[in-house]
């Protein structure tokens, strides 16, 4: 498999990239190459989509400034086609493969946390341990909602914990060309970054390649 352009086996990405002309709004960057449908952007926009059946709003109404970060990732998640070095095999029963250690820009990860700082959750890991006896997800019994601040006091704590470590946090920015960007308008500028992780630099290629010569040429002349 192509490692720099190929989609997640998880609940709901296509097998392959494609372009997809129609994607929704905050989703619409992915459309020359996507992994999720016309269809999956349009329920990212949705509160309690089919998607998860996730409740943003378990501990009150989530804020319209943090929410949108929350769709954004989502975008990010179901139609990024450039993943591949970080994904693995899940445990979960409702996917096969998830993405672990995404390195995360500085800026996206930042401005996250500040839109959302003045909300409240109940849960520091929102991929388990819900209450889903009414069918989405609700604080389980022995939680109570917080401040977003006291559940998540920094903005890693969040990128990395609030997906069970999808994220890792960066002190990278956009400009660096070596952390993911969950916010880009323009050609997708994941798929560098991603040959970076998976080949080194240029420049790192070239040392290599040329040590390999000089081994070689050491071993001829002996
Ligand atoms: N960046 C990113 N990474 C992700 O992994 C990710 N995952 C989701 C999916 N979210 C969820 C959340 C909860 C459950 C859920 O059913 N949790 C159960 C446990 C299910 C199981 O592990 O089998 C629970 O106990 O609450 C499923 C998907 C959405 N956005 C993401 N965004």
């Amino acid at each position: 498999v192509d490692k720099l352009n190929m989609c997640m086996d998880g609940k709901h990405q296509i097998s392959e990239p494609r372009p997809e002309g129609q994607l929704y709004l905050q989703c619409s960057p992915w459309k020359d190459n996507a992994c999720c449908t016309a269809n999956t952007t349009e329920e990212a926009h949705q509160d309690n989509s089919y998607l998860y059946n996730f409740n943003w709003n378990h501990c009150g109404i989530m804020s319209d400034k943090c929410k949108e970060h929350f769709i954004q990732d989502t975008c990010f998640y179901e139609c990024s086609p450039h993943l591949g070095p970080w994904i693995q095999q899940a445990s979960e029963s409702w996917r096969k493969e998830r993405i672990v250690d995404v390195p995360l820009c500085l800026e996206d990860c930042k401005s996250w946390f500040e839109d959302c700082k003045d909300d409240y959750t109940c849960k520091e890991n929102w991929h388990k341990g819900w209450d889903w006896s009414s069918g989405t997800n609700r604080c389980p019994h022995d939680s109570h909602c917080s401040r977003w601040t006291e559940i998540f006091p920094s903005a890693q704590d969040m990128c990395e914990k609030i997906w069970s470590n999808s994220y890792k946090y960066t002190t990278l920015t956009k400009d660096s060309g070596r952390c993911m960007q969950m916010w880009f308008t323009g050609p997708n500028p994941n798929r560098k970054v991603a040959e970076y992780y998976l080949n080194g630099s240029p420049e790192t290629v070239a040392m290599a390649t040329g040590l390999q010569v000089y081994v070689l040429l050491m071993m001829l002349l002996r």
